[in-house]
């Protein structure tokens, strides 16, 4: 079993750098935490960056994981070599660039490029974006999946992933108590369907609508509730299409021997309680 901590950030590729951290900055509301010839890289919280973007085809993406020791890392290395999923080790200067003590680099049963890293480096300093979006972090990101079935497999019995819930058979999946760090959508093709952060409070998410609209980023769903983790969500589209999503309220999973997974509808009433649709090709039947 690979025994995962969290998710810890997000790079995407795109051809567009400038773009990419006008919006990252300026709608998002994330802080540049660094820049370097081809990446710019950027804070949502303490830890020393959760999103990464880098010159490349926006199909250079890669979803971390932090993993708790050395010898866990290579026996992950090992596990998965095994069960046939070739594993790059990160070379030093690759481990530089993540802000990771070591990584290893594989694509899950999808191929979706997956990164178990050492040691991310954190700040002790909180973040502070020049747009008050009132993120208090990263917190998860929604994986296509070819097969959600195949993959649930992979990452509760390989990795040591739990069900929260599933919409259809998209498993909300966890690995300590907030309710899903990772979630899997079917989808024609691997990919990050979205990545999430946490805002403080559902003003937060009010003035954002307000903020998106005024600036013309399409907005794809709500305000809502997700009836799962009962979070307040709004969702929008970003650089290179990638869809965003702040959320608030995520409920935590602490009667853990008593919990028991639940079964949503694939359709708008499983997604959100207060009757928004969305408007992504991923979250439709
Ligand atoms: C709309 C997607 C499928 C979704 C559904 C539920 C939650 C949640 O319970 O928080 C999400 O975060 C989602 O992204
Ligand atoms: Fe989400």
């Amino acid at each position: 079993m690979i025994d995962l901590m969290d998710v810890v950030y997000c790079r995407l590729g795109t051809r567009d750098l400038a773009g990419a951290e006008w919006f990252a900055v300026n709608i998002l509301g994330l802080e540049v935490s660094e820049r370097r010839r081809g990446a710019v890289y950027f804070k949502s919280d303490a830890r020393a960056h959760t999103l990464c973007y880098v010159e490349g085809g926006a199909d250079q993406q890669a979803t971390a994981f932090e993993i708790g020791s050395a010898a866990d890392l290579d026996r992950a290395a090992a596990v998965l070599d095994g069960l046939g999923h070739p594993v790059h080790a990160g070379t030093a200067d690759e481990c530089d660039a993540r802000h990771v003590r070591g990584f290893i680099r594989f694509n899950d049963p999808s191929g979706n490029p997956i990164e178990f890293v050492l040691r991310p480096e954190t700040t002790g300093r909180r973040y502070h974006g020049t747009r008050d979006a009132g993120i208090t972090g990263f917190s998860h990101v929604g994986l296509c999946s070819t097969d959600p079935a195949r993959d649930e497999l992979f990452w509760t019995e390989v990795c040591n992933a739990r069900v929260s819930d599933r919409i259809g058979d998209a498993p909300l999946m966890r690995f300590g108590t907030i309710h899903h760090s990772v979630a899997l959508f079917p989808f024609h093709q691997p990919g990050i369907q979205h990545i999430n952060h946490q805002v403080q409070a559902t003003d937060d998410i009010h003035r954002s609508l307000a903020h998106l609209r005024a600036n013309q980023v399409p907005v794809t769903f709500g305000p809502g509730r997700h009836p799962t983790s009962s979070a307040q969500f709004l969702y929008f589209t970003g650089p290179d299409g990638m869809t965003f999503e702040y959320s608030t309220g995520v409920c935590e999973i602490h009667d853990e021997p008593l919990w028991r997974d639940r079964q949503f509808h694939f359709a708008p009433k499983g997604f959100c309680q207060w009757g928004s649709a969305p408007k992504i090709a991923a979250f439709k039947d």
